[in-house]
């Protein structure tokens, strides 16, 4: 820390403590302040944990000469004192798995993990599982140390690859156990979700003193519950070099369309951010939203007046919308990939080929229908 910082409180090495919630509390409004306004339990007084009297505690505030104050995080021991400590740092061995598909920051999320054990925690071991959940048995496995990750956080991906599939619980928990692994920290969308559950269930049931923490991962940042998910800025932002390709594109030729397909297999939050930010999108289309091609209010309609406007358009059509058009007209067999997630007809192709097959027909018009796909997800 800076020396010029001087801190009111005093900041301590954290430990990794246990909060057991059948422990009795009640939230009350009077004790309420706004510092405390995400947890401030009162414990009843048969409660087996000393709490801190909110009222009288002193807040953690760090000022600096510079005029600033910043609030430290609080931690639940600044409220509860006594919880017991779980692991001693010693003890610890911990590995971080990434499983599912691939997202912007998953690297910047591995490194924190390492570094924060390591120079908060004082963990020293720490394993990485190489290619999803099936690498726990049928993968190699690296040491993750400080020096290790140092850089990774420049690299698109993963260090530690991933997969689909594979997930097979009483053989992942063998592994963990057989290793000594205590901490297992998985990172994932809400398939590696339901896979965490089952072998926190698997782990309980053997009784292993193993914790289980899960990092959730979405490029698509539909968690209701969070602010942002990691990795959606930088979609967001890639997005907007394939609309601008698009739009300069669709601008240099007469009746020129660019269509650019963007991810979204359930949520268009990508498209319509990208939309907003660009401001050279006349028309986004998302999963969310139910459109249709022909007759009044169609996309077709919309399509020729934009070109009588202006004489070019960019389209964005995040991948999961318009779904239901393509199979009425594809009647296609579903297939899944390894996960068992439904694969998506590829709808970027299929509308610029009814685009161009409308304005042929409707208008004797031969626009230049172009596709942006599946921009690089992976920075
Ligand atoms: N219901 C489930 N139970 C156990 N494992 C699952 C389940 N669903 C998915 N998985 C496992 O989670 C991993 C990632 O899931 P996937 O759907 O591919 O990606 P994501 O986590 O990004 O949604 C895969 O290895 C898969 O086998
Ligand atoms: O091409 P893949 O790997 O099947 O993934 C495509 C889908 O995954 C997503 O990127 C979302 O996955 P996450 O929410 O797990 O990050 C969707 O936007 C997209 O439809």
């Amino acid at each position: 820390m800076d020396s010029t910082i001087s801190s009111s409180a005093s900041l301590s090495i954290p430990k990794f403590r246990c909060f057991d919630p059948t422990y009795a509390y009640s939230p009350t409004a009077a004790n309420h302040r706004r510092s405390f306004s995400n947890f401030s339990p009162t414990f009843k007084s048969s409660s087996r944990v000393n709490m801190v009297d909110i009222e009288n505690y002193e807040r953690k505030i760090v000022t600096g000469d510079a005029g600033y104050v910043l609030e430290d995080v609080p931690h639940l021991s600044d409220y509860i004192p006594d919880l017991p400590v779980y692991f001693e740092s010693n003890e610890v061995y911990a590995c971080i798995v990434t499983c599912g598909g691939l997202c912007p920051g998953l690297n910047t999320v591995i490194r924190e993990i390492v570094c924060g054990l390591h120079y908060m925690y004082g963990v020293n071991n720490v394993l990485g599982i190489e290619g999803g959940y099936r690498g726990f048995y049928a993968r190699n496995t690296i040491p993750l140390t400080p020096k290790v990750v140092n850089d990774i956080h420049k690299r698109g991906g993963t260090i530690l690859g991933t997969s689909r599939g594979g997930h097979d619980t009483s053989k992942i928990v063998d592994s963990i156990q057989d290793r000594g692994i205590n901490q297992v920290y998985i990172i994932g969308g809400d398939g590696t979700q339901k896979g965490a559950s089952v072998i926190f269930e698997e782990i309980r049931r053997r009784g292993l003193k193993v914790a289980v923490a899960r990092i959730p991962k979405t490029i698509d940042n539909d968690i209701p519950v969070i602010d942002k998910s990691f990795g959606f800025d930088t979609a967001v932002e890639e997005a907007q070099r394939a609309i601008n390709a698009a739009h300069v594109e669709s601008e240099s030729f007469d009746n020129c369309i660019g269509v650019v397909k963007l991810m979204g297999r359930y949520s268009g939050f990508i498209a319509m951010y990208a939309t907003l930010a660009s401001r050279d999108v006349d028309c986004c289309l998302i999963p969310e939203s139910p459109f249709y091609l022909e007759g009044p209010g169609g996309l077709f309609e919309f399509i020729e007046k934009r070109l009588n406007e202006q004489g070019h358009m960019v389209i964005v059509i995040a991948e999961g919308a318009g779904q239901d058009l393509l199979n009425e007209c594809m009647r296609t067999m579903d297939q899944q990939d390894a996960s068992g997630n439904k694969l998506l007809q590829d709808v970027g192709l299929w509308i610029s080929q009814k685009i161009k097959v409308m304005a042929l027909h409707a208008y004797a018009l031969l626009p230049v229908v172009f596709t942006v796909t599946d921009i690089e997800q992976n920075v």
